[in-house]
C-alpha cells in the first residue's frame, strides 16, 4: 500500500501555487484552480517511498531449498532525479543467491523493494546500492546483484539536451562479486 499520509499535501499545494505565480501564469484561471492540489496528490504518490520501510516487504520468506541464482529482470519503474525534481525511469533487474539455509522471498517483492526506494528524490547510484544493502540486510544471501537502466528527463527535455541516452548502473555483493557467476547474472540481464 502507498503510505502518502504522512506528506503535507497543504503544503505542496500553497507551493505549487507560487511556482504558478512565479512562471507569470494566472493560478486563479479555470484550467489551473485544481492544478496544486492535483500536484500535491501527485507528489504523495511520488515520495511515498520516503515514508516506507525496505523489512515491511522483506520480511515474507519461505523455506525453499534452492542455492542458485533468482532474478527478476525489466522490473521497470519512475523515480525523481533529486537534483531537479523530474522524473528519470527505465528498469531495474535484482538477482540473488540464497544463503545457506537462508531466506527466499515473494518475486513481487522484489519489485516492491524497488518501489521503496524509487520513490524519493534521488540519483540512480544511490537507488541501486539501496536496493541491493536492503537484500543483504533482509535476506543474508550468498550473492546479490542489482543493475538499473534509465533515462533521466533532465538530459533529455532540458539542459544537454540528450534523448535516449541510457545510464546504467550496478551494484554487487557476496559471491556474485566472483567473475564467473557475476558474468552469468550479466548474460542474464542483458542478453535480450
Ligand atoms: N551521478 C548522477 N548524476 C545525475 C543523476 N541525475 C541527474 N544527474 C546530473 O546531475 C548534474 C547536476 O549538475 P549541475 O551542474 O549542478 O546542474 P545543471 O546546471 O542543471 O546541469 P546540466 O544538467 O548539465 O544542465 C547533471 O550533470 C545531471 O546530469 C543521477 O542519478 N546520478
Ligand atoms: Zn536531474
Amino acid at each position: 500500500m502507498i503510505e502518502e499520509t504522512k506528506i503535507d499535501q497543504p503544503r505542496i499545494a500553497a507551493a505549487v501555487r507560487e511556482i504558478l505565480e512565479a512562471i507569470g501564469e494566472d493560478p486563479d484561471r479555470d484550467g489551473l484552480l485544481d492544478t496544486p492540489k492535483r500536484v500535491a496528490k501527485a507528489y504523495a504518490e511520488f515520495f511515498a517511498g520516503l515514508h516506507q520501510d525496505a523489512a515491511e516487504h522483506l520480511s515474507t520468506t519461505f523455506d525453499i531449498e534452492h542455492d542458485e541464482m533468482v532474478l527478476v529482470k525489466d522490473i521497470a519503474f519512475y523515480s525523481t532525479c533529486e537534483h531537479h525534481l523530474v522524473p528519470f525511469y527505465g528498469t531495474a533487474h535484482i538477482g540473488y543467491i540464497p544463503g545457506k539455509g537462508g531466506k527466499v522471498t515473494g518475486l513481487s517483492k522484489l519489485a516492491r523493494l524497488v518501489e521503496v526506494f524509487a520513490r524519493r528524490p534521488q540519483v540512480q547510484e544511490r537507488l541501486t546500492t539501496q536496493i541491493v544493502d536492503a537484500l543483504v540486510e533482509h535476506l543474508e544471501p550468498s550473492g546479490a546483484i542489482v543493475v538499473i537502466e534509465c533515462e533521466h528527463m533532465c538530459m533529455s527535455m532540458r539542459g544537454v539536451r540528450k534523448p535516449g541516452a541510457k545510464t546504467v548502473t550496478s551494484a554487487v555483493r557476496g559471491q556474485l562479486r566472483e567473475t564467473a557467476t557475476r558474468a552469468e547474472a550479466m548474460s542474464l540481464i542483458l542478453g535480450r
